[in-house]
């Protein structure tokens, strides 16, 4: 590890580095980022939390903007080394519109591509997402599957195709020649379902359980598994893909890497349990309650509800035939192609995830009380 300041050499830039994710980069490159000069956090929103970081060693200056808007993204990665592309509009409840999602996933995500060529940034480590494989609308399993896995990736809603659309223009972008005349060396990184400390949802379902007097009810068979990534092994991968870009241009440029760790595979529900499980609530089976055929007429019912109310109000719930697809197929991922090709290996163990995870829901109804 470099200690003297004068190792400090590099300028990183985060887009979306207030959100789940970006939060939990911006605070791994500075553990964890020996090289680290500056780092520059852009997001539409900035946390207050970005003030008690800017007493450390490195540089923190927070950048309030929007990747839509082009000159803004150029004059914040101007002169930076290295670019984290977090930013995105994570909606599969209805509460964007596809133009909207388009707007920021895909014409944000050229900006920072275009911005990188202008200013003669050379490094993009982009967050992609599962998403961009599948699910498909057919309900086709993904079992195990690496990055060469094939699978019949057919979109149909704006987010999972706004997904793959972005993380196309990025892997198209590598190689290409930057300000000073330098290639451009672009990753994308594809976390499964993210779990951990700010995790929205997970604040949803619990505090769904408390209303219903600890009690959440089992709508997907135990049996549907899904892929899930501790937010601070994503975090991680990003830091170490981000570090080794330059090195291994050759090997990782253009190319895609699941993101991975010990999490166990189970289904979305059972998962959820082993953080709200002993945070006091309780997973009841209710298959006989709530068959399949009902859940996807209430999915149904949500959707048309939301149209009918959108004049009025948004009403967006968990529930739309969109969620009940995802949460009912199964989509698992087993690879180690990023370990081969830069050396990740998990940062934090299934146990700490858990524990630390836990820790959160805990505060989290501490907080509520
Ligand atoms: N949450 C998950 O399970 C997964 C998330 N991802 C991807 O990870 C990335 C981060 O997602 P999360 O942290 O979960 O979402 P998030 O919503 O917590 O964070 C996204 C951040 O981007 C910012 N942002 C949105 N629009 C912006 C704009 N126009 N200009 C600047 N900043 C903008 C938001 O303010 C927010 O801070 C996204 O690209 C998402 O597609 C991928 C796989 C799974
Ligand atoms: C039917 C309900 C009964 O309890 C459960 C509904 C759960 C859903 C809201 C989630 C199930 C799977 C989630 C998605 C999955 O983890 C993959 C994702 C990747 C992303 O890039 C963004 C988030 C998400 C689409 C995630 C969203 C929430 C679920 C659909």
């Amino acid at each position: 590890m470099a200690e003297s300041p004068e190792a400090r050499k590099l300028v990183y830039l985060v887009t979306g580095g207030c959100g789940f994710l970006g939060e939990h980069v911006v605070r791994m490159l500075l553990q964890r980022e020996p090289q680290l000069l500056e780092l520059r956090v852009f997001d539409l929103h900035l946390g207050p939390w970005l003030e008690e970081l800017k007493t450390g060693p490195v540089q923190v200056t927070a950048i309030q903007g929007d990747v839509t808007q082009a000159h803004e993204v150029a004059a914040a990665v101007a002169g930076a080394h290295v670019v984290v592309h977090t930013a995105g509009l994570v909606d599969v409840f209805g509460r964007a519109s596809p133009e909207t999602i388009y707007e920021v996933n895909v014409q944000g995500t050229k900006n920072v591509i275009e911005a990188c060529v202008q200013t003669g940034t050379r490094f993009l480590v982009y967050t992609s997402s599962m998403e961009v494989v599948g699910p498909n609308i057919k309900g086709h399993p993904f079992y195990r599957g690496n990055e060469d896995t094939p699978y019949e990736a057919v979109h149909s809603h704006p987010y999972p195709r706004s997904k793959a659309q972005a993380e196309q223009l990025v892997l198209d972008a590598n190689g290409r020649e930057v300000r000073g005349g330098l290639p451009l060396v672009t990753c994308a990184l594809r976390p499964t379902g993210i779990y951990g400390e700010g995790h929205q949802i997970m604040r949803d379902f619990y505090h769904q359980g408390l209303r219903l007097g600890g009690r959440l009810f089992r709508a997907i068979p135990a049996s549907v598994e899904h892929g899930r990534v501790y937010v601070g092994n994503v975090a991680w991968m990003h830091v170490l893909a981000a570090r080794e870009l330059e090195q291994r241009a050759a090997l990782m440029g253009g190319q895609v890497y699941f993101c991975y760790d010990d999490s166990p595979y189970k289904s979305y529900e059972d998962f959820n349990m082993e953080f709200l499980g002993p945070c006091g609530l309780r997973l009841v089976e209710s298959r006989l309650l709530v068959p399949y055929w009902l859940l996807v007429l209430l999915a149904a019912l949500n959707a048309l509800l939301q149209w009918l109310l959108r004049p009025l109000f948004l009403y967006a719930p968990l529930l739309n035939p969109y969620t009940l697809a995802v949460a009912s197929t199964t989509f698992t991922v087993s690879t180690d192609k990023a370990q081969r090709h830069f050396g990740y290996v998990p940062l934090f163990s299934w146990e700490d995830s858990r524990t630390r995870t836990i820790r959160w829901v805990q505060a989290v109804e501490g907080s509520a009380r």
